[in-house]
């Protein structure tokens, strides 16, 4: 740390002095609002596995119908309908049919045909006589019951006409739709790119991994990304907040993210938000966005030319919540910084909230906005200036209501409650609640 005040050199031109006081604020609502505004990455075409936790660019239609053939649903006999009216009903057996197998076996009155199930149904059936219904002899199949033409049958495009919608664009790709568009044989799917994010973990108290704070361009995240063992002083903290972005990212998809360390040095704060916005697509920060004499990231980043989206929030955990844009005017790079507080439940707001929406908006997604569900809390609350999230537990009650109940520890340096709760309910600000009133809220993930 240098001898002289850490803003005596930096002064940015482009800072204004958002007032501290609630009604400078912007809303929760007006900053999930202002991710709207970012430029989506670049739609690229990949095989289908790869895709997967992507943002879908194009519908996708069918390709073929499905089922692909008519088929058997159960392990039995194909027969003609007809046949199993008859007084006696024995058939004589005419070969056998399996699954992925080809064969071009025609089904005469009076025979029946062993088949799987997946077995395609052959030239003159109508019918399958499921096994548990026949009475097998060496070569014969009686029927013990009537069988009405299209008895477990699956027809060729009972589910799906050739050119029917299978996905949306702006889908998020999960594993069931995955499953959808591989078993239409789709093989590459268009998909927007996934960001490329920087994660600038900064603090002189926070313990540190020893990796150094260059950035490589590549990802690096594995166990030794992060501190271990013991602190070295008692002023220090063990690190929360990489590891809860690290795991958060990776639950989401990312898995190409680049993870690094950060002292409040001005310079070295500087050196590392250069290179982090000049090859990343987003660079999320936590700690130095407050009002303290070493909260950094605002000067120093506007220094480097980002411009300020918006500064503190109405909101409680995460206050002074940063967001701002950059463009290298000579390589046309362009990227964004989230500035989380350091605090780490201001963290968990953070990401589910916010870095969730403006990923949603930079993949392409439909629905970006956190869609909130409705519950009926359980609890009284003092009223707050600030809209509040708080962690609470959410059950169903044994009447099949939605209930949201509160938990304790919930002031923005305790992190503990997160391992009962499941939901963030949202409290609107200056208002008194007591039980039973509708709050809305999302799920923790
Ligand atoms: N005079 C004022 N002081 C503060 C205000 C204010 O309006 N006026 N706002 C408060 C609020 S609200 C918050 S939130 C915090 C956020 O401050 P910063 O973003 O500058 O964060 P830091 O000061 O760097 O750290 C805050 C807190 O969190 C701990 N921390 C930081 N990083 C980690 C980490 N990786 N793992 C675990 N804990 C971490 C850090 O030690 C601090 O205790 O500012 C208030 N102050
Ligand atoms: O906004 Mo801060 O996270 O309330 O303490």
């Amino acid at each position: 740390m240098s001898d002289s005040h850490p803003l005596d050199t930096l002064v940015p031109a482009t800072v204004s002095s958002p007032a501290c006081n609630h009604e400078g604020l912007i809303s929760l609502d007006e900053a999930l609002a202002s991710y709207s505004t970012v430029v989506p990455l670049p739609v690229i075409s990949l095989p289908l596995i790869k895709a997967h936790q992507h943002i879908l660019a194009e519908d996708v239609l069918s390709p073929v119908e499905l089922p692909l053939f008519t088929q058997s649903a159960v392990d039995g006999y194909a027969i003609q309908s007809t046949d199993s009216q008859l007084a006696d009903a024995t058939l004589r057996l005419a070969g056998e049919i399996r699954a992925g197998i080809e064969q071009q076996l025609v089904l005469e009155p009076g025979q029946a045909i062993r088949i799987f199930t997946g077995g395609k149904i052959p030239a003159g059936a109508d019918a399958v006589a499921r096994q548990e219904i026949v009475r097998r002899g060496q070569d014969t199949v009686q029927l013990m019951q009537r069988v009405s033409a299209g008895t477990d049958i699956r027809y060729q495009g009972e589910e799906l006409a050739k050119g029917t919608k299978l996905a949306n664009q702006g889908q998020y790709l999960n594993s069931g739709v995955i499953a959808a568009l591989s078993m239409a044989g789709m093989q590459q799917v268009k998909v927007h790119r996934q960001s490329k994010i920087a994660v600038l973990i900064t603090g002189d108290e926070v313990k540190n991994s020893k990796t150094g704070s260059q950035f490589s361009g590549s990802p690096d995240i594995n166990e030794t990304a992060f501190p271990n063992g013991q602190l070295d002083h008692d002023a220090q903290v063990f690190d929360a907040n990489g590891p809860l972005i690290a795991s958060w990212l990776k639950q989401q998809g990312y898995h190409s993210f680049e993870l690094k360390y950060v002292s409040d040095d001005q310079s070295e704060l500087q050196q590392a938000l250069h290179q982090a916005l000049n090859h990343f697509d987003l660079v999320v920060t936590t700690g130095g966005v407050s009002v303290g004499d070493y909260d950094l990231i605002r000067p120093v980043s506007m220094q480097l030319g980002a411009h300020q989206i918006f500064w503190q929030v109405a909101q409680k955990p995460g206050k002074p919540l940063y967001f701002a844009s950059f463009q290298n005017l000579q390589s046309g790079h362009q990227s964004y910084l989230l500035g989380l507080p350091g605090n780490p439940a201001a963290v968990v707001i953070g990401l589910q909230l916010h870095l969730q929406t403006l990923l949603f908006y930079l993949q392409g997604k439909d629905k970006p906005q956190p869609q909130w569900h409705t519950g009926l809390f359980n609890g009284h609350l003092k009223p707050d200036s600030r809209e509040r999230l708080l962690r609470m537990q959410m059950n169903i009650d044994n009447l099949g209501q939605v209930v949201l109940s509160p938990l304790p520890k919930q002031q923005s340096h305790m992190l503990s409650n997160l391992a009962n709760a499941n939901v963030l309910v949202r409290i609107p600000a200056n208002q008194h609640f007591e039980k039973q009133t509708f709050l809305s809220f999302i799920a923790i993930n």
